[in-house]
């Protein structure tokens, strides 16, 4: 298998928004949980997204991750790398966008690395270095309550010379819309004085179509689906890869019981859960008892095993943010989210055990620490349930599953339903 792209994934929600955009783009793609041991018998693709769960863990360990990550790739052929991070540039001034950026970047002898969250289709887009969500700056979207990188600064070139040993310059959108050879040439200048990494404009896919021409000559890129969506545009158009559209996973009805899990706290999911419960039941967990070991997985369990027989059912952590922060004073910001994505794991397991093979889950670590407590070491891309959101077939596993990782902020106020409806 000689790769046409490789992608490290900073979380699993992610890793499942990229697969998606690069197989709707042409791509046969698998995503991997991890590295992939040697015995997992992946098919014939051009992509493999290596999902990571490295966005907010302890900076040194994200990069000898992303290098291991990044050297299998480069070892099946991948000559480009995309590191793929949120499109809202979720992380802290400690890293780690920055941190693996620099580490990939010495590995693979990138002179200026091309970096853009920009996701148009979701509402994400970069004007003049600054990150909008729909209609406001980064600093003022809901981001700005994120649980664990709360974001309070639109300027990536800001956010990320934070992060970053090299200096960070700027492609801006005048230059992008002037075409591929005005970006080569723009980068060519910001080489020459030495800077090793620049945010890129892009407001509409046009502009990442244009950012993938270049981005395809590069052997490390940074950003979001967008840039996904760019690179593999470009591939396709080059001809460097055959397009295989329309190809995205079909396997047989899976059936059984079903549940949802949510994690996420963000304005999305709390919407998404209020419409839940207007069609199946639905489980507010309480955040405190997690905290002090009072057997809240347990209860969920208990709460959720009667009534699986009868239809779906959605166990949720989420609280507002005023609640959120109430939660982190009492007991301190990572042991929260730590205790709280590891009693999801334990849900999630117990309805495994009890025969659920179809799992909606809402939040990217949530995501994380749930796949890595089922072992499920990757997936298949299916059916798009909502931008950036697939169905996924488990490989690697013993029987079938299906299940959706939805980004906090993705997904329509239906998603739940919506989710369920497409996971036969
Ligand atoms: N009620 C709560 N209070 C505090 N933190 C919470 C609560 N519910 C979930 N969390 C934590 O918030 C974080 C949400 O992150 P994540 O799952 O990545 O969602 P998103 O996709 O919205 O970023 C997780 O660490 C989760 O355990
Ligand atoms: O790029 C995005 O916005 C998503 O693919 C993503 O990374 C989601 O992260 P979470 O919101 O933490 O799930």
């Amino acid at each position: 298998m000689t790769l046409a792209l490789g992608c490290i994934a900073d979380d699993y929600t992610g890793a499942s928004d990229l697969a998606n955009t690069l197989t709707r783009a042409g791509l046969r793609t698998v995503q991997t949980i991890g590295v992939p041991a040697d015995d997992l018998a992946l098919p014939e693709v051009d992509a493999v997204v290596v999902s990571l769960k490295s966005r907010s863990i302890e900076a040194g360990l994200a990069v000898s991750r992303s290098r291991a990550a990044e050297a299998w790739l480069r070892g099946r052929g991948a000559s480009r790398v995309l590191f793929k991070i949120c499109s809202t540039f979720d992380s802290t001034d400690a890293g780690n966008i920055g941190p693996v950026m620099d580490a990939l970047r010495a590995d693979s002898g990138e002179g200026t690395v091309l970096v853009t969250p920009a996701f148009p289709e979701t509402g994400r887009t970069v004007y003049q270095g600054n990150l909008f969500v729909g209609a406001v700056p980064l600093n003022e979207s809901p981001l700005k309550d994120h649980p664990l990188n709360p974001m309070h600064d639109s300027s990536l070139v800001r956010v990320l010379a934070r992060q970053s040993k090299t200096q960070i310059g700027l492609v801006d959108l005048a230059t992008v819309t002037r075409g591929a050879d005005a970006v080569r040439a723009r980068l060519a200048e910001l080489a020459g004085k030495g800077i090793g990494a620049a945010i890129i404009d892009a407001v509409f896919d046009r502009d990442l179509e244009t950012i993938g021409l270049v981005a395809a000559e590069h052997r490390l890129s940074v950003g979001a689906s967008g840039i996904g969506l760019g690179l593999a545009r470009a591939l396709v158009s080059t001809g460097k890869v055959k397009s295989a559209a329309g190809s995205s996973e079909t396997g047989a009805a899976v059936g059984g019981p079903a549940a949802c899990l949510a994690g996420s706290c963000s304005q999305a999911t709390l919407q998404q859960i209020a419409s839940a419960e207007k069609v199946m039941p639905v489980l507010h967990l309480d955040p405190d008892r997690i905290l002090t070991g009072a057997g809240e997985a347990q209860r969920a369990l208990d709460w959720a095993k009667p009534r699986l027989a009868e239809g779906p059912v959605l166990i949720a952590s989420s609280s507002t943010p005023d609640q959120v922060a109430a939660l982190q004073a009492r007991h301190g910001r990572d042991a929260a989210g730590h205790a709280i994505e590891q009693a999801m794991a334990d849900i999630a397991e117990g309805l495994v055990k009890s025969g659920v093979r179809r799992l909606v889950i809402a939040g990217g670590e949530t995501s994380g620490a749930v796949v890595d407590r089922l072992r499920i070491p990757g997936f298949l891309v299916g059916v798009e349930i909502a931008a950036g959101v697939p169905v996924l077939r488990a490989v690697g596993i013993e029987g079938d599953m299906l299940l959706a990782l939805k980004s906090g902020n993705f997904g329509g106020p239906e998603f739940f339903s919506d989710a369920l409806g497409l996971m036969r």
